[in-house]
């Protein structure tokens, strides 16, 4: 295997593991021969080894196999007189800019190579249209990403796309690129970070070449630029943004922006820049709900079913991976991916049990954490009473049932004990709670309106 190649399943890593981890433990790692099926790297500390070995060895043994090399195993040596490095992150990111791999345009010509060249984030494969699976807390940001992928007359501009990790905005990017460089290949379209955009600025200050920089960005049709909030309290950073963004927008050329959160929430990004961002049409890609979860997971494994045809999924598998890892969509396709990568290493069918074992860690961290204010909540509402009269020492059975309902769920669904619950509901003793959830076990075998009622909360509540 080439540096090169590991460099580009590098790109996969960082996607599959999210930008922490990968500067952490992945880019650290240097890949140094291949030989006999074992892949060997280099790591600054022994520590480093072990812990990438326990956490992501099976992903990069996944993603050396499909790339076509044949591995079975991975060694991780710690380099004679590496200095141990310290984490990335914990640079100041000004003082180290990333090796630049481009050259800026002599000013005046050769501007498009340049550009060409300066599609130095690649736009990934497999982000496009076809495969973004769509559904209610997308689809408003996937409809307007389409129309700006037509190509056709500005009519929003920029176009923002926002929200939470793993959402999906940098693949809508991607795909309106892939889209617009196939329907209106004419048109310079540039994808980069906004940290990216600050090193290709820094650089360009340092090599006084601001005129090359400006003349650059300026020339563009559409200019995209992912997470933006990197620049916030960036000062000079945001004034070339700002000054790019209007020259842009003067000219009727298309920006499509995204960001980790809404514009105006964006904190240490300068109000300037903040209203020109609320201009245009600012839309979020909200987390995602079971249905969008499991028709992501389906349509992942029709694709893996391409490399592994004779890989089986037990019937229920994703739709408890849907249920249950709720967090974002890229913890969703690595644990799918983990599974992929374990079960075609070990040559088992995908069950509940191999599912259990091999994300063990991954179902632990996403435990989503029920608390007794919820309940409270949840259940006030469904019987239509205050929450103080919950809480409070009101004994009316219309108040004191769903009292007892909701300290049975307490019980049932949060770790906290019996005389914690008893003061969360108004300083109340244990043995009371003990009676309310006896109370309810009892009714629930007796009387089917609760032990519907009881159901129906554990379902709203667990979703
Ligand atoms: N609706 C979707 N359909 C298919 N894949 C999706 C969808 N949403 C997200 N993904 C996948 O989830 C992963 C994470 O998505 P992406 O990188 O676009 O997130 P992001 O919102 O840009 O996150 P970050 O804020 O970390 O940059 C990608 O592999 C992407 O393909």
């Amino acid at each position: 295997m080439t540096q090169e190649k590991w460099g580009q399943l590098r790109n996969k890593l960082l996607k599959a593991v999210g930008r922490n981890n990968f500067t952490t433990w992945i880019e650290p790692l240097e890949f140094q021969e291949l030989k006999g099926g074992v892949a060997v790297f280099s790591v600054p500390t022994n520590f480093m080894g072990n812990y990438v070995s326990q956490n992501f060895a099976d992903l990069i043994l996944y993603e050396l196999n499909t790339a076509g090399e044949s591995v079975q195993r991975l060694a991780f040596r710690v380099a004679a007189n590496s200095p141990a490095r310290p984490a990335a992150a914990t640079q100041p990111v000004e003082h180290q800019p990333e090796p630049v791999n481009i050259e800026l345009a002599p000013e005046g010509n050769g501007t498009n190579e340049a550009l060409e060249s300066l599609q130095a984030a690649p736009l990934d494969a497999r982000f496009t249209f076809d495969t973004f699976v769509v559904g209610k807390p997308n689809e408003l940001a996937h409809a307007a990403a389409r129309r700006v992928s037509e190509g056709g007359p500005v009519t929003f501009n920029p176009l923002v796309l926002y929200g939470g990790v793993g959402l999906g905005k940098t693949h809508l990017m991607h795909a309106i690129a892939w889209e617009l460089k196939t329907k209106r290949p004419e048109l310079n379209v540039l994808y980069l970070s906004a940290e990216q955009f600050m090193y290709r600025f820094v650089q360009a200050l340092r090599e006084r070449r601001m005129m090359d920089f400006k003349h650059l960005f300026r020339s563009v049709d559409v200019l995209m630029v992912d997470d933006v909030q990197f620049i916030a309290g960036k000062d000079s950073t945001q004034e070339e943004f700002f000054h790019t963004f209007n020259a842009l927008v003067d000219q009727n050329k298309q920006i499509i922006i995204s960001a980790d959160r809404a514009p105006g929430e964006i904190k240490d990004l300068e109000e300037r820049v903040k209203s020109r961002l609320q201009c245009g049409l600012v839309v979020d890609l909200h987390p995602t709900d079971y249905e969008l979860r499991l028709g992501i997971l389906q349509n992942k494994v029709q694709q893996y079913a391409k490399t592994y045809p004779d890989l089986k999924i037990a019937d229920g598998v994703l739709e408890f991976l849907a249920h249950r890892i709720s967090t974002n969509v890229r913890v969703l396709e690595g644990a799918l991916t983990r599974l992929f990568a374990f079960a075609s290493l070990v040559g088992r069918e995908i069950d509940m049990e191999l599912t259990q074992d091999c994300l063990a860690d991954v179902l632990r961290a996403s435990e989503r954490k029920i608390t007794v204010e919820e309940i409270q909540r949840k259940v006030s509402d469904y019987y239509n009473i205050r929450l103080s009269d919950i809480i409070g020492p009101k004994r009316l059975r219309s108040y004191a049932r769903p009292r007892q309902v909701a300290m049975y769920l307490c019980k049932q669904l949060t770790s906290r004990s019996l005389p914690e619950i008893g003061r969360r509901f108004g300083g109340r003793d244990h043995t009371t709670v003990m009676h309310g959830v006896k109370r309810i076990e009892e009714l629930k075998l007796t009387d089917g309106q609760i032990a519907e009622d009881v159901e129906m909360l554990r379902r709203a509540l667990e979703a």
